[in-house]
């Protein structure tokens, strides 16, 4: 059951619509804002109550605020209510929800539409890239859309797997099996693996699946380890090469940053 209900007051200036979601951490919300300066505007809220795991939410949030990109998912505020353990997560609304329930629902995108996605997101990359960092967890679950006039905004959201560059502390493998890139599981992390997990979104969109998909979640790993796939069937050569590039096992072979990788797609004429 859901902590809270439609009609039910947050923090004294949120009014519950709808539950959007139930995540590991906690459960997101459709509110609309009763006070202050986004007063009337509809946004989502995230409560996590996961007490394990509330000081690298808290962390995250720290983080999370300070981006400001048409291509990350912007979070307006959090709060941290010490007393009862919760911590709240303020974000805009996407209307279109995520990437993965779009696909599931329209079905796999045209390649033009697929690409736009990419070139989104990678915009959003980019601007993490520069800042030195790496998501780590690039994914359509963590790709969210709105609607802007007569087509989608796609952006990047949840920065809980965030490293700087260069870490080399122990990488705790928390990603998700069919978006990883090989490298991570030999506790290796570069820029470069985020292009990886980007191509095998661009797989998703193109297919439904991810390059590695297969009955058995061993059969699975040992696909994504090995970065054993087949090419779609019916894609152009021009993004077949794309995929190619992007899926490359030697991260040193891969685009190297997000910034490349958008070079590549605009010299191409990729969109
Ligand atoms: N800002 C947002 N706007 C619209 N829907 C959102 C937003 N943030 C999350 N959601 C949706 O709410 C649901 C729950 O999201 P949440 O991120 O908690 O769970 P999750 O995707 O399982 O991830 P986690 O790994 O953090 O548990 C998902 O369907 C997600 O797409």
């Amino acid at each position: 059951m859901s902590l809270y209900k439609e009609g039910d007051i947050l923090l004294g200036m949120y009014r519950v619509i709808d539950l959007i979601g139930v995540g590991n951490f906690g459960e997101v919300y459709k509110v609309e804002v009763l006070k202050g300066r986004y007063a009337g505007q509809i946004v989502a809220l995230k409560v996590a109550r996961d007490k394990t795991m509330l000081p690298y939410l808290w962390k995250e949030a720290q983080t999370h605020i300070l981006f400001n990109h048409p291509h990350i998912l912007t979070m307006q505020s959090y709060l941290y209510k010490k007393d009862r353990g919760e911590l709240f997560l303020i974000y805009e609304f996407m209307d279109v929800g995520n990437l993965k329930h779009y696909v599931a629902k329209h079905g796999p995108l045209e390649e033009g539409e697929a690409l736009k996605v990419i070139f989104q997101v990678a915009k959003g990359l980019e601007f993490l890239h520069n800042r030195g960092y790496i998501h780590g967890d690039i994914k359509p679950d963590n790709i969210f859309g709105k609607r802007v006039m007569k087509s989608i905004l796609w952006k990047l959201g949840d920065f809980s797997l965030l490293r700087v560059r260069g870490y080399s502390g122990i990488i705790d493998i928390k990603g998700t099996v069919g978006y990883i890139a090989p490298e991570v599981f030999k506790n290796q992390i570069h820029r470069s693996s985020d292009i990886f997990s980007l191509g095998c979104v661009l797989y998703f969109t193109l297919t439904g699946k991810s390059p590695f998909d297969a009955e058995d979640e061993q059969e699975k790993l040992r696909r994504n380890k090995l970065v054993i796939y087949t090419m779609p069937e019916g894609i152009s050569p021009k993004v077949q090469t794309l995929l190619g590039l992007m899926l490359e096992k030697d991260h040193e072979k891969r685009f190297k940053t997000a910034k490349e990788l958008i070079n590549y797609m605009l010299a191409q004429r990729l969109l």
